[in-house]
């Protein structure tokens, strides 16, 4: 397996109190990877740690594979500390800026980059006039200046309207399919599931857990999750009088029923029938942001 980021143990502390704790994350080649977590949980710093901008106090990072980072880190391209956007400077020319501070040769650089964040045709507009979102996309367009192949962006859809974050989405599709991997960072789970390929969990500064999105999928799988005194005859009840075998067994025999999923009076009841003593039985699985708040709240296990 390729990583484009992996991370060892990685901390941060300020004046004792630490903002990110021992976090190990695994991004891959390819992966658009959804960095979520509430306000202040750690995102920005741990971010800001793999671009070079703070010092972990602990543990190591990791990019391409290896830990020679200055080296590295030319190949990754971000949007933290945005590279100021001059407000006085049309889209053209706040990007002509920065290939003369960079030293970049190529010709045609400017033209392909307004083109792929849809600002070609922005004209004489001055970057203090433009939307947010028209705004982020230049920034974009200033970290894809140095040709990245991974792309760290701090909260891209923070502040924009439905039609703005679409757009963002769209962008960031393209530039995964140029084979860019790409870390986003949001407090708002649902809005990545539209893109995100693995996702990161991180609350109050600890990575609590980090899956992929057929994992997110089977998670949020409407179920009812039946906990008796006796899985295999309850399972036998079940198979009989409602004539299904879609269920399966939890590894701590708590069994998942996925049909019947409006039946679960008449599942219970049946069960009671049958003489099994039925310690829980509810639906569970629900939407992306419902699964993201129970997970925040530890809230996930039952
Ligand atoms: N330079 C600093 N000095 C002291 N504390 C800091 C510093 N930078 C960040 N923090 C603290 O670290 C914690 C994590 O902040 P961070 O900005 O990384 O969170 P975040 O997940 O990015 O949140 P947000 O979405 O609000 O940006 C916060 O409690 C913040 O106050």
């Amino acid at each position: 397996m390729e990583y484009v980021l992996q991370t060892n143990n990685l901390t941060k502390s300020y004046a004792g109190k630490c903002v990110v704790d021992h976090v190990n994350m695994n991004i891959k080649r390819g992966d658009i990877y959804g960095f979520v977590g509430k306000n202040g949980a750690g995102k920005t710093t741990l971010i800001r740690m793999v671009a070079g901008l703070a010092l972990p106090t602990q543990g190591d990072i990791k990019l391409f594979g290896s830990k020679e980072l200055s080296e590295q880190r030319r190949r990754i391209g971000t949007t933290i500390e945005n590279p100021a956007l001059y407000p006085h400077m049309t889209a053209r020319q706040n990007l002509e800026y920065y290939v003369r501070l960079y030293g970049i040769p190529e010709k045609d650089v400017i033209d392909n980059l307004l083109k792929l964040v849809g600002l070609e045709n922005t004209n004489k507009k001055k970057s203090k006039n433009f939307s947010l979102g028209m705004k982020q996309r230049l920034a974009i367009a200033i970290a894809l200046l140095g040709n990245p192949d991974f792309l760290m962006l701090d909260e891209p859809t923070n502040g924009l309207d439905p039609f703005g974050i679409k757009e963002m989405r769209e962008l960031l599709l393209e530039l995964n399919k140029k084979g860019i991997t790409i870390l986003i960072s949001s407090h708002i789970l649902g809005e990545l599931s539209k893109i995100a390929t693995a996702y990161g969990i991180i609350n109050n500064g600890v990575l609590v857990d980090e899956f992929n999105k057929n994992e997110l999928m089977e998670r949020c799988k409407r179920c009812i999750k039946i906990k008796v005194d006796d899985t295999k005859k309850a399972i036998a009840i079940i198979e009989d009088k409602f004539g299904t075998v879609e269920y399966d067994v939890l590894p701590d025999d708590r069994i998942r029923l996925f049909s019947h999923i409006n039946k679960v009076s008449d599942v219970n009841k049946q069960l009671v029938l049958g003489d099994i003593a039925v310690e829980s039985i509810r639906v569970v699985g629900q939407d992306l942001e419902g699964y993201f708040v129970e997970l925040m709240e530890g809230k996930n296990n039952d």
